[in-house]
């Protein structure tokens, strides 16, 4: 459907998180024209973005415009229309309750992190519904694609994802963060496009794994091609739509996770492929790396819905119980010989 708003309307966006996708994303909104504040989690980082207008931690080398606000206060951002959630996930939770309290009537809430909840297993929309009452809240959306923040930042072009149940307001999403580097599609399956963009990184480790073992290209393609059967597989039985798995949200941003030099859950898979142990991977990131607690989630998940995700469980083995990847590789060759035939997918 083609997006009729024509009209230009500068909107009142706040920005939850200033890691690296919350700054890129202030800066293509503002860049827009719409008048963006940006919560910070660290107090410290206020005074800095203020004096340098460049996020030099998480973001370096990217003219922050004037207009972008910056705050620590959550009633700065989670008073505003649009509320825009992108702390990694398993911090949301906490930072949404302490928000909660600001919330306009009829605000939308968009997130655009991409994990599952440790603990109740939730993705974001379904965090947003416990704490949000549907009175204050009119309409929930999700962002997500391939997209790797800084690229967003310097203006390379990029197509994303929105899905919201509401598409109206999906369409109204999509022309305040398009231009003409960063393309959005509407589309319509929530719980398909938040699965899609949290279990990419689970395989994206996978991906990261092989390479660090010195693994070859056939063995990355063959993580990508399984990997993707396994999470449509859990997406539909949670729900989701078959089609958004060959799309942005799906296909897209799982190629771009498991082969791009700039991901940092690959990066992680490549560092336990060399044989680094993965504390020691994580102390040295000042970045999050989201797969590394989603994999629990992920394989948690898969047995509630008797799901069979074999990637993933020798991913939950290596990540939480110690597997040598070497190990794991084995034991996904070794599997009993199968057709590749996914009609299984529906039952
Ligand atoms: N960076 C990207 O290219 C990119 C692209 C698309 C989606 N995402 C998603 O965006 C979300 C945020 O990731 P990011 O890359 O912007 O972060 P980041 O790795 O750049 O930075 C980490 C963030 O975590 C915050 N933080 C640390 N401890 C915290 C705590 N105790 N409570 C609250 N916040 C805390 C920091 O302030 C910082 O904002 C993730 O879900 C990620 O998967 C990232
Ligand atoms: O750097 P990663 O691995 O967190 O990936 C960033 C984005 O999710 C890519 O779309």
């Amino acid at each position: 459907m083609r997006n009729d708003r024509l009209k230009f309307k500068s909107e009142l966006i706040g920005v939850v998180g200033a890691g690296s996708w919350g700054t890129s994303l202030a800066t293509l909104l503002s860049s827009n024209g719409h008048d963006v504040v940006l919560w910070c989690y660290e107090n410290e980082l206020v005074a800095d973005l203020d004096l340098h207008r460049q996020n030099k931690k998480y973001l370096p080398d990217i003219y922050l415009d004037e207009k972008i606000r910056f705050t620590n206060k959550l009633e700065d951002v989670f008073s505003l229309p649009y509320v825009l959630l992108v702390s990694p996930t398993q911090f949301s939770r906490k930072i949404i309750e302490s928000g909660v309290d600001f919330i306009q009537k009829n605000s939308t809430i968009i997130s655009a992190s991409k994990g599952i909840e440790q603990n109740t297993l939730s993705t974001m929309s379904d965090v947003v519904r416990n704490i949000i009452p549907d009175s204050l809240s009119a309409s929930y959306a999700v962002l997500s694609g391939p997209t790797f923040a800084m690229e967003v930042a310097q203006g390379k072009p990029s197509a994303v994802v929105v899905a919201s149940k509401n598409i109206e307001k999906a369409s109204i999403l999509q022309a305040i963060f398009s231009n003409s580097n960063f393309r959005v599609y509407t589309n319509c399956d929530v719980i398909g496009v938040e699965l899609a963009g949290a279990l990419k990184n689970v395989i994206a480790l996978a991906a990261g794994i092989s390479d660090g073992l010195g693994y070859g290209f056939n063995a990355r393609a063959a993580l990508i091609t399984r990997g993707l059967a396994e999470i449509r597989r859990l997406g539909l039985r949670c729900g989701a739509l078959n089609h958004t798995f060959a799309g942005l949200a799906g296909m897209g941003d799982l190629v771009l996770t498991c082969t791009g030099e700039l991901s940092r859950n690959r990066y992680v898979g490549i560092k336990l492929g060399q044989g680094m142990i993965l504390s020691d991977i994580l102390a040295e990131m000042s970045m999050v790396a989201e797969g590394v607690k989603t994999t629990l989630s992920a394989y948690l998940l898969a047995r509630k819905y008797n799901v069979e995700v074999p990637i993933i469980e020798q991913m939950y083995m290596i990540l939480n119980q110690g597997k040598k990847p070497q190990d794991a590789v084995q034991e996904l060759m070794k599997r009993e010989l199968r057709s590749e035939d996914n009609s299984d997918c529906f039952l």
